[in-house]
Formats: C-alpha cells, sequence, structure tokens
C-alpha cells in the first residue's frame, strides 16, 4: 500500500485548506474507510431491482495525492475518482498510470458540482468540506452506499433523531434517502495540513423512507420552509413560510392538520410526521411550482 505521506512528497503539493485540501496521512484510518462497505451488499439484496456489487465501481470525490484512491483500488474492481485541482489530476494520472492503463482507474479533472457523474455502485470520499451538503445532496438520490467525511458538527447533524438539539432540516433530508450512522470521529492530526475542527466517518445505506411523498422536491421544501422558524409552533411555521414552501393557503393545511402535531416545534417532529404535513400541504395548501 502505498505510503500516504510519501505520496505528497512525490506530488511536491503542501494541501491548500483554501482550497479545502487536508490530506489523510494515518495508514490505519485510510485502511478502514473502505471496510465500511463491507457487509452492506446483504442489505441491499432485497430490493428491487437488484443493485450492481458494491465493489463494482467506486466513486471518489476530491482525489488529493491518492492515498485513499490507492485503497479503493485495492478493494474495487474499477475506480473513478473526481479531481478539481490541476496540479492533482495531473500527479493522480503520473503516480496511477498502470492502473489508468488497465482500465481499472478514470481520473476525472473537474469540479464534482457539475461534471457528469459515472453511474458508481458505492462511494468512500473524504470531501472537500467547503462543498461536502452540496456533493452528499447529488450523491444521495444515487442511492447508492456512501463512506463519506465530514466536519463532525455536520456529521452529527446528519444523523440526529428528533428532539435533540442537532435534528434539523439536514437530519430529515438525509434521512429521507438513506440510514445513516456515524462510524468514526477522526482527530485533527490525521490530515495533513490539520483542519480547524474535527471530522467524523458518516455510513449511508440507501433505502426507501417508511413514509410515503408524492412531491420528493415539495416535502424537501416544506421541511426547509418550516425549519427556518425552528423556534416557532408548527402551526405558525407553516403560516409564516408559505413564501419559502411555496403554499398559496397555509392556512386551510393549519385547519386541517393534527393538533398536536400543530402545537409541536419543528424539533421534535419525526420525519413521517412531516410527510404526514406535506401530503396534506399538497392537498389543500394550493402548493405553487417553484
Ligand atoms: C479533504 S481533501 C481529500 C484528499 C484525499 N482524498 C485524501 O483523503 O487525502 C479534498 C480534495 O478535494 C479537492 N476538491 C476541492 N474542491 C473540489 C471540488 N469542488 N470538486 C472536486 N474536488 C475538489 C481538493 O483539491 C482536495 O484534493
Amino acid at each position: 500500500m502505498r505510503d500516504p505521506d510519501a505520496l505528497i512528497a512525490r506530488a511536491g503539493i503542501r494541501g491548500d485548506p483554501d482550497q479545502d485540501q487536508h490530506f489523510l496521512v494515518d495508514d490505519r484510518v485510510l485502511d478502514r474507510l473502505p471496510t465500511y462497505l463491507e457487509g452492506i451488499d446483504e442489505t441491499l439484496r432485497s430490493q428491487t431491482p437488484q443493485p450492481t456489487p458494491i465493489f463494482e465501481h467506486l466513486l471518489e470525490v476530491g482525489g488529493g495525492t491518492g492515498a485513499l484512491t490507492d485503497r479503493l483500488l485495492e478493494v474495487g474492481e474499477r475506480v473513478t475518482v473526481i479531481e478539481r485541482d490541476r496540479r492533482l489530476a495531473a500527479f493522480l494520472r503520473r503516480e496511477f498510470a498502470d492502473d489508468i492503463e488497465a482500465g481499472r482507474l478514470t481520473v476525472i479533472e473537474g469540479d464534482a458540482l457539475e461534471v457528469d457523474l459515472p453511474a458508481f455502485s458505492a462511494s468512500v470520499s473524504n470531501l472537500p468540506y467547503g462543498v461536502s451538503s452540496a456533493v452528499t445532496f447529488r450523491l444521495l438520490p444515487k442511492n447508492r452506499p456512501l463512506v463519506l467525511m465530514f466536519q463532525k458538527e455536520f456529521a452529527e447533524r446528519m444523523v440526529a433523531e428528533p428532539g435533540t438539539p442537532e435534528y434539523g432540516r439536514l437530519s430529515v433530508s438525509t434521512q429521507h434517502f438513506a440510514d445513516v450512522d456515524l462510524v468514526e470521529t477522526i482527530p485533527r492530526e490525521a490530515f495533513s495540513p490539520p483542519p480547524q475542527v474535527e471530522s467524523a466517518v458518516v455510513r449511508a445505506i440507501p433505502r426507501e423512507p417508511d413514509y410515503e411523498v408524492p412531491d420528493e422536491e415539495f416535502f424537501l421544501r416544506f421541511v426547509k420552509a418550516v425549519f427556518t422558524q425552528r423556534r416557532k409552533t408548527m402551526r405558525n411555521a407553516i403560516r409564516n413560510t408559505a413564501h419559502i414552501s411555496g403554499l398559496e393557503t397555509p392556512d386551510a393545511v393549519v385547519e386541517a392538520a393534527d393538533e398536536e402535531l400543530l402545537s409541536q416545534r419543528a424539533g421534535t417532529v419525526t420525519p413521517a410526521e412531516f410527510a404526514e404535513l406535506a401530503v396534506l400541504a399538497m392537498d389543500v395548501g394550493q402548493p405553487i411550482e417553484k
């Protein structure tokens, strides 16, 4: 396995925090990350249509100097890595020339928010933190297993349960797509240069939610809207945020909804209850297209 410090030395590139460049240099962490995908195939097998085997085509967002890429090539049949920094993309092409030649590695030079994503079987990535939310919400709707590194506070919000201070829009929108758990906290020293805060690894296993929403976009917009007023009761939050949710007649929703639910604050409302309200809102609230 390639030594992460030697890779940085060979690349001759010092990570620039302004470009979200914090390279993993802890071998144990690097070795562990792909192992979080083990066993997931069993869970997915119940799904229809049958998903592709999990290690068939791994996607890495933000390749850096390739320490994680190297580990992914060890377990995956094929790997695609996206890297925005031209110098790092060029280094990856040099360093992994044999794997590229063998058709096992593709290096996409570009912005992960703009390039076309390949049809990957799973993603393992130490994400650029500046765009981690936007990248995650590009990946989640693809319904593939994800093992992603985030700033710890962000990871905690993704996995939070109703009634906890961390629970919010991010928790509901993430958990709409997948079962998520925080599998490991990573100290700053595992990176070069060290980021300012601790990091954490989240594993997301895709599944259908245990509720139905006729319009996913409206559901997510409705959740976003009411959480902008998280200190208010749901009754007031629904009324006050119609300009965000796009409801023409929010009062009709409030009249039709369950009293007990309306007296709660968004922070204690479960995803299934949000779905119940969103269905009602679509029915009687006359949402306009946004
Ligand atoms: C946190 S580093 C991880 C590097 C490497 N995977 C590792 O673990 O050592 C994130 C990488 O993403 C790249 N990056 C930053 N913004 C990006 C973007 N919008 N699209 C693609 N890559 C990006 C950076 O240049 C950097 O190499």
